[in-house]
């Protein structure tokens, strides 16, 4: 058996490690997979380690095992607060793969074809408030995008008074976790401390009330009307049965909801930043865009921008550079396994780690370095590039995120020219699970261009 290494830390000082991993998480990946290599054992004297893995055979075996030898759920109970008992992020096993089944659908195929124009369209009247010559906070309306987006994929709803409160509570419930230090509550249980409203976490507790009863007024008013014509994903759900024939409650709603609102914004939203940043930090690539946009049909469909080439591969390679989630969600063998020789003991808590895969220097040389091009040179397999996860658990939104991210980018740079207001390198920041960009990245628009986005048509 292969021994596995990893850092001593003495117990008093694993407190500092921890307040690493919040403040400079890929430096803290770094320096250990310099001294450890591809299998970084974290801990383990007491109760199970954590693995990093980076080694795209280990992952390999993870993401191909039968997935009844690991358990997930229990490893993502920090985002139990966020979306409750019920979401698929906390299940295992037969009710998670019923439930996937279920939600799988409605974001790829024609459904997601149905979403282009209305991403385009969505793009167009967000930034139509954008004023020539004043700075902007970009992750501002990427946000507001994102969020427009998946309220509409989710309810079907894009205005009214419940749709106006939904987007306003959940963009301030997600800024509770929108800086390292918020992001602390994620990490330090005796941070969670309800004193009312005054408190990070009362007031955090106190939204999520709100937007509960907001989504539970919803299903109510569906159910009533039971109106089985809609195509979005509640009306999905609320037609949904189990084996015994038995409809989902209100809060087994409530949770999948929420969930798919969640992960369905936040992590596009950054993604769309980091490209919008590196499009411009890079004069070469916003011009190979510009150039690769002119080729398009004037009549062309949005799908038709989906299928370029380099911006296709400008979007992978923003989500290999840095990646909006660092690792996996934990995979917990069940009972005892070896993996590549290593022997791990039962409840270990195994972590592919997506950002040093991506930062492997013999399968993306030049790593640090933002270069598309690699994406039209080779292919990369899933256990080499996986911004999206992989197996059982893989993201269900990864085509609608990368639709997204291009329809967004095409219709963004058709219609503006837009500058960084300030050209030195951006450094990645945590936010809550997710490494973003800084919140405070700014751009301008120098002027409008006279094409029209294709999309829009
Ligand atoms: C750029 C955008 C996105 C990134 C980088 C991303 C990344 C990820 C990652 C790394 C995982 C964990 C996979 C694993 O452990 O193997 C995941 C899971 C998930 N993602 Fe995404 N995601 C994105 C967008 C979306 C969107 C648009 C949705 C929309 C609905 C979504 C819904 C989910 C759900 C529900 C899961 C849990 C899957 C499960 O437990 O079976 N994500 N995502």
């Amino acid at each position: 058996m292969k021994p596995l290494t990893g850092p001593r830390t003495p117990r008093f000082l694993r407190i500092f490690r921890i307040i690493k991993l919040i403040f400079r998480p890929l430096d803290y990946l770094e320096n250990y997979a310099q001294r450890y290599g591809d299998m970084i054992k974290i801990g383990g004297d007491n109760a199970p380690p954590f693995v990093y893995v980076s080694n795209p055979q280990a992952i390999k075996e993870i993401f191909t095992a039968d997935p009844e030898l690991f358990e997930s759920g229990r490893g993502n109970g920090v985002l139990r607060y966020l979306v409750g008992d019920n979401s698929l992020l906390m299940l295992d096993g037969e009710p998670h793969q019923r439930q996937r089944r279920l939600l799988m659908p409605p974001f790829h195929g024609d459904r997601l074809r149905e979403y282009g124009q209305l991403i385009c369209d969505i793009t167009e009247t967000v930034t139509a408030e954008w004023t020539v010559g004043q700075p902007l906070l970009i992750r501002t309306y990427t946000q507001e995008i994102t969020l427009r987006v998946i309220l509409q994929a989710v309810f079907g709803l894009n205005q009214g008074e419940r749709y106006t409160q939904l987007r306003h509570l959940l963009s301030t419930l997600l800024a509770a976790f929108d800086s390292p230090l918020s992001s602390t509550l994620l990490f330090f249980p005796w941070l969670r401390q309800d004193w009312g409203a005054w408190s990070p976490w009362g007031r955090f507790l106190q939204l999520k009330q709100q937007i509960k009863q907001l989504i539970f007024d919803e299903i109510r008013e569906r159910r009533e009307q039971g109106d089985e014509s809609r195509t979005d994903i509640l009306t999905l759900l609320l037609s949904a049965r189990d084996e015994a024939g038995d409809p989902m409650t209100d809060e087994e709603l409530h949770d999948q909801l929420m969930t798919l609102l969640i992960a369905g914004h936040e992590t596009t939203a950054s993604a769309l930043v980091w490209a919008l940043y590196w499009i411009h930090y890079l004069p070469d690539v916003r011009q190979k865009l510009l150039e690769e946009l002119e080729t398009l049909d004037a009549e062309g469909d949005p799908m038709a921008i989906s299928r370029l080439p380099y911006l296709t591969a400008v979007c992978q390679e923003t989500l290999r550079i840095y990646p909006i989630a660092p690792s996996t969600f934990i995979r917990i063998p069940k009972s005892p396994i070896e993996i590549m020789g290593y022997q791990f003991e039962a409840g270990t808590a195994l972590m592919p780690s997506i950002y040093l895969v991506h930062h492997r220097d013999d399968i993306y040389p030049q790593p640090k370095q933002f270069k598309p091009e690699r994406f039209l040179e080779r292919q990369y397999s899933p256990y080499e590039y996986l911004p999206f996860g992989g197996g059982n658990r893989r993201c269900i939104g990864s085509a609608l995120a990368l639709l997204e991210m291009k329809l967004v980018l095409a219709t963004i740079l058709s219609q503006f020219e837009l500058a960084l207001t300030d050209n030195r390198p951006v450094k990645p920041m945590r936010r809550g699970l997710t490494i973003a960009p800084p919140g405070n990245l700014r751009m301008v628009p120098k002027q409008r261009r006279q094409q029209k986005a294709p999309a829009m048509v």
